[in-house]
């Protein structure tokens, strides 16, 4: 019988990498497969080098191919990867950073702010991906336009993945495009964190410099299974600027530096500072107090990325499926949100510089 790579490829799909739990093939991890007769070689890329694992893997590469193929002739040559840090770790090795936007409260504006970030982030050249997890209310499908729609499944080795959806560039998944809102929020426990954990294993997200995660306000499952299945680069937290959005904003950011967690802040948003009629564009109403983002962003020793004004075109732009930032006609709401993603990405590379890459949470057996 004569081998085919195919065979070969879904053979090494049941092998799982002792250090991260996941298959060869969807772990990226093998190069260069060549087979010319009986004989079939190819490079495993390792995160580390270590020769308990190196042997195993050797093992089970060549048992799950003789299976297959009995009369084969395997060499597996072992590497270390070289990619960077952040990257080695990472269940999404083409994501180089995954940031969470995060809220104490909800109906503070962080899902507005998210899909605004991920578009600003866009317009400064990087290509950007968005995963709405707001299981409370979900709104990347009305914020985007897509409505009704659902991912495509693509076979990948003989495993289903979902497609993620693209509006303006982006690249776009959400508990919306997969579930009724009436049944997400119902969500809870393992059947839950599959359907996060969905979001990110089996998924086919191209290459990313930014995946902004919008979660659900406070500090629930959804956060914990993030945290567990991807190295979060760091988080923001949105508020408003009154005390008691603060005072629920410090819990959701108090969650991120529990010890075992350890996921970087990357700063505080502060959303609806003021209200600027367009008839008396020199005036500030503050209507939700002031000086709420400073303070949060001080608590928590970290920076304000920016603030945004309360502004009905952000409201009807966010409702009619095209964000804010795109519209060339309202500059100070989009130089706001364009301000946020430039202070983001500094201090996305501020992080990268001086912190070492997140570590995903291991679960306690
Ligand atoms: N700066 C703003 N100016 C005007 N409207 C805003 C602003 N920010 C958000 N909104 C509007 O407020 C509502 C709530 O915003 P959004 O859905 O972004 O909040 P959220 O914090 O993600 O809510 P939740 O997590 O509870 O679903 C939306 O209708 C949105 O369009």
């Amino acid at each position: 019988m004569s081998i085919d790579t195919s065979s070969v490829v879904r053979a090494l799909a049941k092998v799982s990498d002792p250090v991260t739990g996941q298959d060869l093939i969807t772990a990226n991890m093998v190069r260069d497969l060549n087979i010319e007769g009986d004989s079939i070689s190819f490079t495993l890329e390792l995160a580390s080098l270590n020769a308990q694992h190196k042997s195993e893997l050797n093992f089970a590469c060549q048992g799950a191919i003789a299976e297959v193929y009995p009369q084969a002739k395997v060499h597996v040559h072992m590497m270390s990867r070289t990619a960077d840090p952040q990257q080695q770790t990472s269940a999404l090795p083409q994501v180089k950073n995954v940031i969470a936007v995060a809220s104490g409260k909800g109906g503070v504006g962080k899902s507005t702010i998210a899909a605004n970030l991920a578009l600003g982030l866009q317009m400064l050249g990087a290509r950007v991906g968005l995963v709405d997890a707001d299981i409370y209310g979900p709104s990347v499908p009305t914020m985007f336009g897509l409505q009704g729609q659902r991912p495509k499944v693509r076979d990948v080795y003989g495993q289903p993945k979902m497609v993620p959806l693209d509006a303006y560039g982006i690249a776009l998944m959400s508990i919306g495009f997969i579930i009724e809102p009436e049944q997400a929020v119902v969500l809870r426990g393992p059947r839950l964190a599959g359907i996060i954990k969905q979001f990110f294993n089996d998924c086919l997200w191209p290459e990313l410099d930014y995946l902004v995660v919008d979660l659900p306000p406070g500090t629930g499952d959804v956060q914990l299974t993030l945290v567990q299945t991807v190295p979060v680069t760091g988080a923001i937290i949105v508020t408003t600027p009154q005390e008691v959005a603060v005072i629920d904003a410090v819990k959701a950011s108090n969650m991120f530096q529990l010890p075992g967690v350890a996921v970087p802040l990357l700063g505080v948003v502060e959303n609806m500072s003021w209200f600027t009629p367009k008839e008396l564009p020199d005036h500030k109403y503050l209507i939700f107090g002031q000086g709420g983002g400073k303070k949060l962003a001080l608590v928590n020793n970290t920076v304000l990325l920016g603030q945004v004004p309360l502004v009905q075109g952000i409201r009807e732009a966010g409702d009619g499926g095209r964000p804010i930032i795109l519209d060339e006609e309202d500059p100070i709401s989009r130089e706001a949100f364009l301000n946020v993603a430039k202070n983001v990405a500094r201090q996305v590379a501020i992080r990268n510089e001086t912190i070492a890459p997140t570590q995903v949470v291991k679960m306690a057996q």
